[in-house]
């Protein structure tokens, strides 16, 4: 459950993954306080940022670079990776094809997902059957954000086990047929800045660079631009507060999958993006999600913590993405 938190706090998680694997995880000291920090964070905001994570600078930088020099090609190249219900969703939507609450967002992007074959989930996977769309220029595109993506996924793996034990359960929670077999998404986000005219600031068709939401799966890790302040999440009293960039760290922040398990202790909260800047911004965003097929409910833990009542039924993940990537977009 959000709080009035008026900033985003940071926490240094080296001791917890230094210790991720001992099977006494939960008895160190150092790892118990990097524990409590998350419980904190996740109670009162659902937002932090993540320092001593052991990801490269110049991966985190390397990551948004060709991202941003992808944006920076003509139309013409970049739909040729265009996203289509064919391709499973995956690919190049231009900006105001993503729709957040009926309004288009101005965001250009490109959205990729954890292969699914054909059959993988019978009916339920049927909408996310696909391969990822990934462009010839720049060259090693491909290459780089898969190496970016198991990074990411070993790390929010990582910080799972963390959350496991602030949650009052075992590091190995979130193992298993919950999320042993993590599904990942991540999405390549290019947010034109204001453009002038006569010196002065005009917006676009209007300022939303994406509208107010909140993550669908456990954990995101969300890597922006350094010099733009764009991001905004929302505290209980319904006030935006700045996520500004915090130069190698990643902003986490739980989804709707975590604030069931929770039972809502952990909020998924909901955050937007205005780029007011007259820069173009970049952000690469990676979420740790659970297995696709793998019905959610909250751990008896968290039962016990909010005196015996479950406050959330059952939800499918798989279900869930496929209702939120089928209303999306708009129609073309
Ligand atoms: N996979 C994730 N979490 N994507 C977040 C995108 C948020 C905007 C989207 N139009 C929406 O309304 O959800
Ligand atoms: O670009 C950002 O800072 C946030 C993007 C976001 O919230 C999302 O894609 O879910
Ligand atoms: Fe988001």
């Amino acid at each position: 459950m959000a709080t009035d938190f008026s900033s985003i706090p940071i926490i240094d998680v080296s001791a917890l993954l230094a210790k991720c694997d001992d099977p006494k995880l939960g008895e160190d000291p150092a790892v118990l306080e990097v524990v409590r920090q998350l419980d904190k964070a996740c109670t009162e905001a659902g937002f932090f940022y993540v320092k001593g994570h052991g990801v490269s600078d110049a991966l985190l930088k390397e990551v948004k670079d060709i991202t941003r020099r992808f944006f920076e090609l003509p139309y013409e190249e970049k739909t040729k990776i265009k996203m289509t219900p064919a391709t499973g969703f995956r690919g190049y939507q231009r900006v105001g094809e993503n729709i957040t609450k009926g309004v288009p967002d101005m965001h250009e992007a490109i959205d990729c997902y954890r292969e699914v074959t054909r059959g993988m989930y019978g009916d339920l996977g049927k909408t996310m059957e696909g391969y990822n769309q990934w462009p010839q220029n720049p060259p090693n595109f491909k290459v780089i954000m898969e190496e970016y993506i198991s990074i990411c996924t070993e790390l929010a793996r990582k910080i799972m086990r963390g959350i496991a034990l602030a949650l009052g359960g075992s590091p190995d929670e979130f193992e298993g047929h919950r999320a042993g077999d993590p599904f990942w998404v991540m999405r390549l986000i290019g947010y034109p800045g204001l453009t002038t005219t006569n010196g002065t600031h005009e917006a676009m068709e209007n300022d939303i660079g994406c509208g107010a939401h909140t993550d669908y799966g456990l954990l995101t890790l969300l890597n922006q631009d350094e010099d733009i302040n764009a991001l905004q999440v929302r505290n209980l009293s319904g006030e935006w507060i700045s996520a500004p960039p915090v130069p190698g760290t990643f902003v986490c922040n739980i989804g709707d999958m975590l604030k069931i398990y929770s039972n809502g202790l952990y909020e998924s909260t909901l955050h937007r993006v205005i780029n007011s800047s007259p820069k173009y911004r970049v952000s690469v965003v990676y979420f740790y999600e659970t297995n696709f097929d793998t019905a959610v409910e909250p751990l008896d833990t968290t039962k016990t913590r909010a005196n015996g009542t479950k406050k959330f039924e059952k939800a499918i993940y798989g279900e869930h993405l496929v209702s939120k990537v089928l209303t999306n977009f708009v129609d073309d």
